[in-house]
């Protein structure tokens, strides 16, 4: 579970001036910068001059700042990210580079070479990515996993349900993968911006299911994921709890305590510790 809080991560299109400015002051976690999907061919030139002059001139506080960009098998993505390199070395702050469509750790190599240092991140999104979401997750440069579900579908021939039926497979090979190799890894988007209550039930079933938190793509998705990716007050009521219980238990010599009628277990106090931390990570943020 990572401690930086990766709840709400919000898509921008590189190219749109007014959306830039605005994320200044939203309350998100992370921004995806994109040049892919959300901008237009004919944008896709002056987009990596306007996302740079950003990356570059405005403030986006303490939002963890990734660039999604082409791939390389495009007319666009190896410039994108000699251009991102560039950037990098003229003193701009990109905290990853977004790959999309990424199929196996090769595809992390050769965006990789052309860029040094920068963590790397990974949009899960091809059946092949999900075969080789455990190669892919165990690669020194991943930092994170994002999940890329209209492409998916697209890929699957999958509907879109609310129960996410078709997905559960590739999302849950893709969460093993992550979280055996200690990655972040963030909930694909839910594309219907006005529907609050869809994105609710979403998000709650990304956050059981273990997700840090959900993309998105409109400022109005924000404070639902912030709040269903963040523990809850009963959340840290009860971690609380179970680490008094466990201390006392253990200076009594026990292993094992009982709050509100269940064990609890070292294994259990790993987890409140992460909970309260991540609390703490959210508190500080603000
Ligand atoms: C979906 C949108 C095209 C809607 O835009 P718009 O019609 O402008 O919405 P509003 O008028 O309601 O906007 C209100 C204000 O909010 C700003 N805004 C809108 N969206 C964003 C945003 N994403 N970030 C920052 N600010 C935003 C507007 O500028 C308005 O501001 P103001 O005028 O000052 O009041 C639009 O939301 C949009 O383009 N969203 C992003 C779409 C996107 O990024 N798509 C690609 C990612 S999804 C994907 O590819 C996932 C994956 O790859 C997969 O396969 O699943
Ligand atoms: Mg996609």
């Amino acid at each position: 579970m990572s401690a930086q809080p990766y709840r709400s991560v919000l898509y921008i299109p590189g190219s749109k001036e007014r959306a830039l400015d605005k994320a200044m002051g939203l309350d998100c976690d992370a921004i995806i910068f994109d040049l892919e999907d959300a901008v237009a061919v004919d944008e896709k030139i002056n987009a990596r001059d306007t996302l740079v002059a950003a990356l570059k001139d405005k403030d986006f506080g303490n939002r963890a700042r990734i660039v999604r960009i082409n791939g390389l098998d495009t007319d666009w993505g190896r410039k994108d990210v000699l251009k991102m390199a560039r950037a990098l070395r003229e003193g701009a702050r990109i905290d990853a580079i977004l790959i999309p469509k990424v199929n196996d750790p090769a595809d992390l190599d050769a965006v990789g070479d052309l860029i040094p240092d920068v963590p790397l991140w990974a949009m899960m999104e091809t059946s092949l990515g999900m075969l080789n979401a455990q190669a892919i997750a165990a690669h020194p440069r991943l930092q994170g996993m994002v999940m890329g579900t209209n492409d998916l579908a697209k890929e699957l021939g999958a509907r879109f349900r609310p129960d996410r039926l078709p997905m559960l497979s590739g999302l849950g090979l893709c969460l093993l993968a992550a979280k055996a190799y200690g990655k972040i890894i963030v909930d694909g988007v839910y594309n219907a911006f006005k529907d609050e209550e869809g994105l609710a039930a979403e998000c709650a079933q990304g956050r059981d299911m273990g997700f840090d938190g959900k993309t998105l793509i409109h400022p109005a998705q924000l404070s639902v994921a912030n709040t269903a990716f963040a523990p809850s007050e009963a959340e840290i009521d009860l971690a609380e709890r179970q680490i008094a219980a466990f201390d006392e238990a253990r200076s009594k010599g026990q292993g094992v305590a009982v709050v509100d009628g269940k064990i609890v277990e070292n294994l259990h106090i790993v987890t409140a510790r992460q909970v309260l931390a991540k609390a703490e990570a959210i508190a500080a943020r603000i």
